[in-house]
């Protein structure tokens, strides 16, 4: 008999009516294992187990949230290899891709341990005689985070962590294609010492779970992390919600990197193959726009169709394999449909772009790179979310930097230069949230802010000491003494 992974609920492993295969996208052959599909009524009991959990959480000693992030924390780095491959086989991620990630969220874990002790506030004198104030920071309730596949342990990990440091008590609903690496995650946080009821997870379909979660009064605030729709959704529900729910939102990116006649080539083609197509391109920091000066227009696109050549796709776990899979067949369709928008636009299929056969049956894609393209095409226009890149042809820095700007989004932005100039030029004109010079779009830091502007991010910043802004509330006393 095949062992279903359940539910945790107010301390419990909860059996659900439903469970659902979790499929390996490099073998769909493969079944990862089996995991409950959780319910409206499983939701309820789980925000209940929250809200019962969360007077005692919120007012416990840092210390203890600090051993408890920290004993998990530990556990995950010794246990990254495993978790690692664990992550590679739900979600097609390389298995060195999910080995950092796996790493990186061990890395949050135990920088938020900290977080737990540094939590402080203000004394401020009145401007009324005898007065004194107070401006403290206090765990906003029961918090549900809703989690993309794309990252299924490091995004869990940066959403949990700070919750749980600044003594809120949670409920999470990881993305139904990925269940597994937040399931492990869960259960190393409540094996590391949490009480009953502060960590929950019930997964399920978004629509189920994720929509019960919107809806319940007992969730004081929710971050989300995936598509545009769903995040304006959740936004609106957290809105009309009596009380209202505080929210977060990372959503899409249509990421511009830029590239200068003054570019260092090696440098432009390693940062735009990384960004651009590491992870399968399914990242929302993903270079999906190259924007590139005429004078290095055809020797970049030259260098990195011969870096493209050399990226193998294959199995994820397979040593050897640059590019894995894309997650699921819906997806592939999507990037397959934006690879017929794109030639129906004008644009050029330059490389790529083709459906491969694998030894195991997968849904393998190669790596696409058009030529051609110009700002007003959807496939410059809307996020497409898999491997698939567009070349911008541009006249010099000035109409680079417009071209980037011209987007609904604005995650993250790159350029590749040696002129110190554009460089500082381009951080403080460029309308995104994150800047990298000589950088790839992709791949960040887990101890700064996270976030972008425009269509990208609503709401606080995540990660590093920011997330406090989402994760705390802010209170002002006054005493007469
Ligand atoms: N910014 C990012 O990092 C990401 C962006 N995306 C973009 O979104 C596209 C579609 O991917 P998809 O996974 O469908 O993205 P979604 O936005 O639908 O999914 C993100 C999360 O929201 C949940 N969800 C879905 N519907 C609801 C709802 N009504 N109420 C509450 N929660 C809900 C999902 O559940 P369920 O498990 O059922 O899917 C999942 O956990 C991608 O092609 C990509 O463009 C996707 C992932 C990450
Ligand atoms: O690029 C990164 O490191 C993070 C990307 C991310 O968070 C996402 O794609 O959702």
């Amino acid at each position: 008999m095949t062992t279903v992974f359940r539910n945790f609920i107010a301390g419990e492993f909860v059996a659900a009516e439903k469970a659902s295969p979790n499929i390996n996208p490099s073998n769909t052959k493969e079944v990862v294992g089996e995991y409950a599909q959780g319910s409206k009524a499983d939701l309820e009991a789980a925000v209940a187990a929250a809200k019962a959990a969360f007077p005692a959480w919120s007012r416990s000693n840092p210390q203890l949230r600090y051993d408890v992030l920290m004993k998990a924390s530990n556990e995950v780095i010794a246990r990254k290899d495993e978790l690692g491959a664990l992550l590679s086989r739900e979600e097609g991620k390389t298995l060195a891709e999910g080995i950092g990630e796996a790493t990186r969220a061990g890395q949050i874990l135990s920088f938020f341990a900290a977080e737990a002790l540094r939590l402080n506030g203000e004394l401020v004198n009145s401007i009324r005689p005898g007065v004194g104030i107070e401006i403290t920071r206090e765990a906003v309730g029961v918090v549900g985070l809703i989690t993309p596949w794309n990252f299924p342990i490091a995004i869990p990990a940066w959403k949990l962590a700070p919750a749980l440091a600044y003594g809120n008590t949670v409920v999470i609903k990881p993305a139904d294609l990925v269940p597994g690496s937040a399931w492990a995650l869960v259960d190393i946080l409540n094996r590391a010492g949490l009480p009953k009821g502060v960590l929950n997870i019930v997964m399920g379909r978004g629509s189920v779970v994720g929509q019960a979660m919107l809806e319940h009064p007992d969730v004081a605030a929710i971050s989300f992390t995936g598509s545009v729709q769903t995040g304006r959704r959740v936004a609106a529900a957290a809105v009309a919600s009596i009380p209202m729910k505080k929210v977060q939102l990372e959503m899409g990116g249509k990421n511009p990197f830029v590239v200068l006649d003054d570019a260092d080539i090696a440098t432009a083609v390693e940062c735009a193959a990384n960004g651009a197509f590491f992870s399968t391109g399914q990242r929302c920091t993903a270079s999906s726009r190259l924007i590139v000066t005429d004078g290095i227009h055809d020797k970049f696109v030259a260098a990195l169709t011969e870096r493209l050549k050399g990226l193998v796709v294959d199995d994820a776990m397979k040593a050897g394999t640059h590019i894995g899979p894309v997650v699921d067949e819906s997806q592939l369709g999507q990037d397959e449909k934006y690879i017929g928008i794109g030639r129906d636009e004008g644009a050029t299929l330059h490389w790529g772009g083709e459906r491969l056969n694998r030894e195991n049956p997968g849904f393998y894609l190669q790596p696409a790179l058009f030529t051609g393209v110009t700002n007003s095409m959807r496939i410059a226009r809307e996020e497409i979310f898999g491997p698939v890149a567009a070349v911008l042809r541009v006249k010099d820095y000035e109409e680079a930097l417009a071209v980037a700007n011209d987007t609904e989004f604005g995650l993250s932005a790159g350029i590749a230069t040696t002129s110190l100039k554009h460089a500082t030029h381009f951080k403080r004109n460029s309308e995104a949230g994150m800047v990298m010079v000589n950088l790839p779009t992709a791949g960040v830091d887990y101890h700064v802010p996270f976030g972008g502007r425009k269509g990208s991010s609503y709401g606080p910043r995540e990660q590093g000491s920011y997330a406090r802004e989402f994760y705390t509330t802010v209170k002002t006393a006054y005493t007469l003494a």
